[in-house]
């Protein structure tokens, strides 16, 4: 790659300290021109005018007015980003003075936030980037996991009463969500608080979850909008109620992510990293998703950048269908954790093994705030980052593997909400690009009903246990049940105490009773 290359690939936007450099991944100049640039112009304008863009749930998808409420199609709209984010302000900020209290009078100290998927990996995120000098010590329920509950309850341990919780549910009805709060409830009033006194709910308007917070005299509601996908929620309620009681500066937050929304709006290929971005994921997996995309950014505080890519990519454009009912089975699998840290476990596969990937590389230029000792004669600490960062990628591209570097200057509100922004413009241009809905989740609804099926089997297969030891088989045959199913209930109760196992040699000898 040349010099003269480099430079032509490059796009730098100083005003956000940003660059990104798709110089490795290798896409020849007339590429472009063969991708529908004007329909993901046009798409995107469509989207931020309000027009419902995401069809099979009849919604218009308003993300992006979030961060500049100018842009929303409508006065009442524009309310609507505008009150919440003034009220969740103010409540912050009586939280953090000690206007608004625990139970028993003392300030809040730490904070539980509830929620799974978009209603959880945003603000986890936001936390681990950002939050180092939070006032409020924060942790996180984010599955119906009772032991991951238990620990978490154990690490708060008596600082439960000076807890504020956040359950955090656009639908109000999501199951794992609404254990873990019960969880949560149980655990306040085992220690001796009540739970309504100590928690907020973040949720849509008239859902479950507000009739619940009514119902338990909760702290607060804050309105969550049926335009905001779970996935780009960060920059609602969802995840500015937790940032502001952070401390963290939301208005850097949304105007880094304004800025970049603005810069990557524009109709001009060659200055638009979003359409840059989309362009550089298409040409690397022939616009079908034939290669995943590794996420590595050189920088522990956005170790859960990945896994927030993870949920925005995939469960955006993992689509069966496209938007004119074609069988395409889209997506881009995601993937990563951190560099260097990952030179030590799998960046050998990446470098020598199946060539089914290409990376994003995230590099932060400043290695840390304030003076580094030297680890060597010559050299910090974040001079060996650069090394290793600067080495991989060259280490890569020399066995004909491509990479993308995405720069910022250091991790800030601004600099975290222009990253965000910039894959969330992206997401929706290479969805544009490939004629699909990144809007809905079609697919996760096969998953909670079938949940709901086990369950159900469960109560019947738990009524059907008696003294005298039945087989899987026995049980399926008097209830009509197909046996797998029925002997993965078994093991389920035998294995929580609500059975009793006889183990055999094979899952058909094992027999079990009350
Ligand atoms: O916020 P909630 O309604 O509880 O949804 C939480 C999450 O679960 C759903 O099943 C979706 O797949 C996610 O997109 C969503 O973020």
């Amino acid at each position: 790659m040349s010099w003269t290359e480099y430079n032509q690939s490059i796009i730098r936007y100083p005003e956000l300290g940003f660059s990104i450099d798709t110089s490795l991944m290798d896409i020849p100049a007339d590429y472009a021109a063969g991708l529908e640039l004007d329909k993901a112009f046009a798409g995107i304008k469509a989207i931020e005018k309000g027009d419902i863009c995401n069809p099979d749930e009849g919604r218009m998808v308003g993300h992006y007015w979030l961060r500049n409420a100018e842009l929303a199609p409508t006065a009442e709209l524009k309310a609507d980003i505008t009150g919440p984010l003034a009220d969740l302000k103010a409540f912050a900020a009586k939280v953090l003075a000690g206007e608004i209290v625990a139970e028993n009078g003392e300030k809040f100290e730490n904070l539980l936030v509830i929620g799974i998927g978009g209603s959880a990996l945003g603000p986890q995120l936001v936390y681990d980037a950002l939050g180092a000098k939070s006032p409020l010590k924060t942790f996180f329920f984010d599955n119906t996991d009772p032991a991951g509950i238990d620990t978490t309850v154990a690490k708060i341990g008596c600082g439960l009463s000076k807890t504020l919780s956040l359950v955090v549910s656009k639908s109000g009805g999501t199951a794992e969500t609404r254990n873990a709060m019960l969880e949560a409830k149980a655990a306040y009033e085992a220690a001796g608080c009540d739970f309504g006194k100590h928690t907020v709910a973040i949720t849509g308007i008239g859902s479950k979850l507000d009739d619940y917070s009514k119902a338990n005299g909760f702290i607060a509601m804050f309105p969550m909008d049926d335009w905001v996908g779970g996935r780009t929620s960060v920059m609602s309620t969802v995840g500015l109620v937790p940032a502001a009681l952070q401390g963290i500066d939301i208005d850097e937050f949304l105007q880094g992510a304004a800025d970049m929304d603005a810069l990557t709006r524009v109709d001009d290929f060659a200055k638009n990293a979003g359409i840059q971005l989309a362009a550089a994921w298409h040409h690397a997996g022939n616009g079908k998703g034939e290669k995943d995309m590794v996420v590595l950014p050189y920088k522990d505080s956005l170790v859960l950048f990945s896994k927030y890519l993870q949920q925005l990519v995939m469960e955006s454009l993992g689509k069966e269908l496209d938007l004119d009912g074609n069988v395409v089975h889209q997506g881009i699998a995601v993937y990563g954790n951190k560099g260097s840290t990952d030179q030590h476990a799998y960046v050998q596969q990446l470098r020598d093994g199946v060539h089914n990937f290409f990376v994003t590389f995230i590099e932060v230029r400043e290695g840390r705030d304030g003076q580094s000792i030297k680890v060597e004669d010559d050299f910090t600490s974040a001079d060996y980052l650069q090394g290793f960062l600067r080495g991989t990628r060259k280490a890569l591209y020399q066995s004909d593997r491509k990479s993308i570097t995405i720069s910022i200057d250091k991790v800030t509100p601004r600099s975290l909400g222009a990253l965000i922004a910039l894959f969330e413009r992206a997401v929706s241009y290479y969805a544009l690009l490939v004629n699909i809905n990144a809007y809905h989740q079609p697919g996760v609804e096969a998953g909670k009903k079938a949940a709901g099926d086990f369950l159900t089997l469960l109560n019947k297969v738990r009524e059907s246990l008696s003294a005298d030891a039945q087989s899987a088989e026995q049980i399926a045959a008097t209830l009509g049940d197909d046996i797998e199913d029925v002997y993965h209930c078994l093991s389920h109760l035998a294995a929580n105490g609500q059975a009793k196992l006889n183990a055999g040699a094979t899952p058909a000898e094992d027999s079990f009773a009350v």
